[in-house]
């Protein structure tokens, strides 16, 4: 668990906010995964969740919003890759690398102007993703918040040479295809 200062950190939840493009239900930041364009990084992460299961990720994937797409993906919770909570965090950095990528420009832009300060995502209750308030400070893992600062570093570090690669797990499938095997969303 982490705490974060409130004045030594930014904030982001609504995506309408100053630094909402870095939530994953941000509009705007398209991902192609072989001919297919998932609207989110929220939508990939969660169809990431059924790599046997294409028709599952089709209805994921095709939802009219990220918020819709997360609830489906919890309608089929049992049909999850038996090692999710294992791959959970190796998936969400893979989607976002791969949201940057894709919308260099832009998602770079919202990441840089974040400076050297600590990224949190507020939440009211997921202390894993994000963290809660907690009066001065804001308390949680934020997992997310933190795979974005490493993020932001790696490519202040090297913004010509950003290369990232799938994620070293088991398979990493996407409507039948094997992301470790097809690189060509890289
Ligand atoms: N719907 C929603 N409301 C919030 O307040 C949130 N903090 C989030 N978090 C995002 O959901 C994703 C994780 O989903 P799982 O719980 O692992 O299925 C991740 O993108 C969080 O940033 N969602």
């Amino acid at each position: 668990m982490r705490i974060y200062k409130k004045d030594s950190c930014i904030t982001f939840r609504s995506t309408k906010s100053d630094f909402g493009g870095l939530s994953n239900m941000a509009p705007g930041y398209p991902i192609k995964i072989n001919d297919n364009w998932v609207k989110t990084a929220e939508a990939l992460y969660q169809a990431l969740k059924y790599p046997y299961n294409p028709e599952i990720q089709k209805r994921i994937i095709f939802a009219n919003s990220p918020i819709v797409a997360k609830r489906i993906s919890r309608y089929y919770e049992k049909f999850e890759r038996p090692d999710w909570l294992n791959v959970r965090y190796k998936i969400m950095k893979f989607c976002i690398e791969v949201k940057l990528k894709q919308n260099i420009n832009t998602f770079s832009k919202v990441l840089l102007s974040t400076d050297n300060l600590a990224i949190v995502e507020y939440t009211n209750d997921d202390k894993v993703w994000g963290a809660i308030d907690k009066g001065e400070y804001y308390e949680g893992i934020n997992a997310l918040g933190r795979l974005l600062m490493e993020l932001r570093e790696k490519y202040r570090d090297a913004p010509n040479g950003y290369f990232i690669s799938p994620p070293n797990i088991a398979n990493v499938t996407f409507l039948g295809i094997d992301l470790k095997e097809n690189l060509n969303y890289l």
